[in-house]
């Protein structure tokens, strides 16, 4: 793997996370390996769970961490090529990326979708950027059209929570005030056909999420009979990709509530709106898997950094 852009550059998810799940048990195991060996993380957006579990993956496995605040603290990148530099931004792709490798080993990047154009935001022009132009591994923390960092803390959950071999997993949209990325959701569904189970999507009609990454699974769009007889819960907002970027509906009918959830454990990335996506009662149940997703995004995070870093 010589970087870690998209779920399917997970070479075997099942080892993976076997892999993840045995180095929860010793986290310090390979402490030795990223020794004078540094990890740049760059974000372009906020973060709480990604930035820190990240920077404590890269430290249980020895790794010196700079981080920046891009977005605010950096200077506006220019992307396209051969364009005359005469407007907003201030330096381009190709120093920045070549620049940033020759302080660090490994550099990793959260830049989310604008929602306003769908070709730009598809482009991936930052995350492809840094991996044409960079010379060293370039790890994605969410970018426009993918989580695989949060897909593979999933996969790690599902499986410590496994109680049979073809678990049903739903994925159900709820609402939300704001126009949110489809790439939690995206990463989710690469992830889940990677995987044996009996996986549906539910969400009102009009949120058809990228019909190439969901080709061949099961959509229904009545949310009580999608989560009939669930396992496992995961929820998410999305935007509207056929209307790109529109918020169609805030409709609280698609909030999750315990009765809705039955014995399914409940699933989400965080950061989540109380009593818009789900009710109190959930978050605070027992059946809720929140905290522990958050936590497995540190062996998530340290997999891959492993990985890259035996690759080095
Ligand atoms: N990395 C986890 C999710 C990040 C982002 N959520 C958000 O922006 C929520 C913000 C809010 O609720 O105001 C998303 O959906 O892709
Ligand atoms: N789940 C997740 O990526 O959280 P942050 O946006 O807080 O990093």
């Amino acid at each position: 793997m010589k970087h870690y852009l998209t779920v399917s550059d997970i070479e075997s998810l099942p080892d993976w996370v076997d892999e993840a799940i045995a180095l929860k048990k010793d986290p310090y195991q390979f402490e030795g390996l990223g020794k004078r060996k540094t990890i740049c993380l760059l974000f372009f957006n906020n973060s709480l769970r990604t930035r820190l579990s990240t920077q404590k993956a890269a430290m249980q496995l020895g790794l010196d961490v700079m981080i920046m605040n891009f977005g605010n603290e950096g200077w506006a990148l220019e992307y396209g090529d051969g364009t005359i530099m005469d407007q907003g931004t201030s330096e381009h792709i190709k120093e920045a990326a070549q620049v940033v490798s020759e302080y660090a080993d490994i550099v990793a990047i959260r830049a989310f979708a604008g929602l306003v154009d769908k070709e730009k935001d598809e482009s991936e022009e930052v995350i492809t950027g840094f991996a044409n132009y960079a010379t060293i591994p370039v790890v994605n923390m969410e970018s426009s059209v993918g989580h695989p960092l949060q897909a593979l803390a999933d996969a790690i959950t599902l499986k410590e929570n496994e109680i049979k071999i073809r678990p049903k997993v739903v994925l159900s949209w709820a609402p939300h005030p704001k126009a949110l990325p489809h790439a939690v959701a995206n990463s989710f569904v690469e992830m889940m056909r990677m995987q044996d189970a009996d996986f549906v999507i539910t969400h009102p009609k009009g949120y058809e999420l990228n019909p190439r990454l969901t080709q061949g699974c099961q959509i229904e769009y009545d949310q009580n009979k999608a989560l009939e007889g669930a396992d496992f819960v995961y929820v998410k907002n999305w935007s509207s990709y056929s209307d790109y970027g529109k918020v169609l509906s805030k409709d609280t009918d698609w909030t999750i509530t315990e009765k809705k959830l039955g014995h399914a454990k409940f699933m989400h990335c965080l950061p989540v709106r109380r009593n818009m996506i789900v009710e109190d009662a959930v978050l605070d149940g027992k059946q809720s898997l929140v905290v522990q997703q958050a936590k497995n995004r540190v062996f998530s995070a340290q997999i891959v950094l492993k990985k890259l870093l035996e690759n080095i």
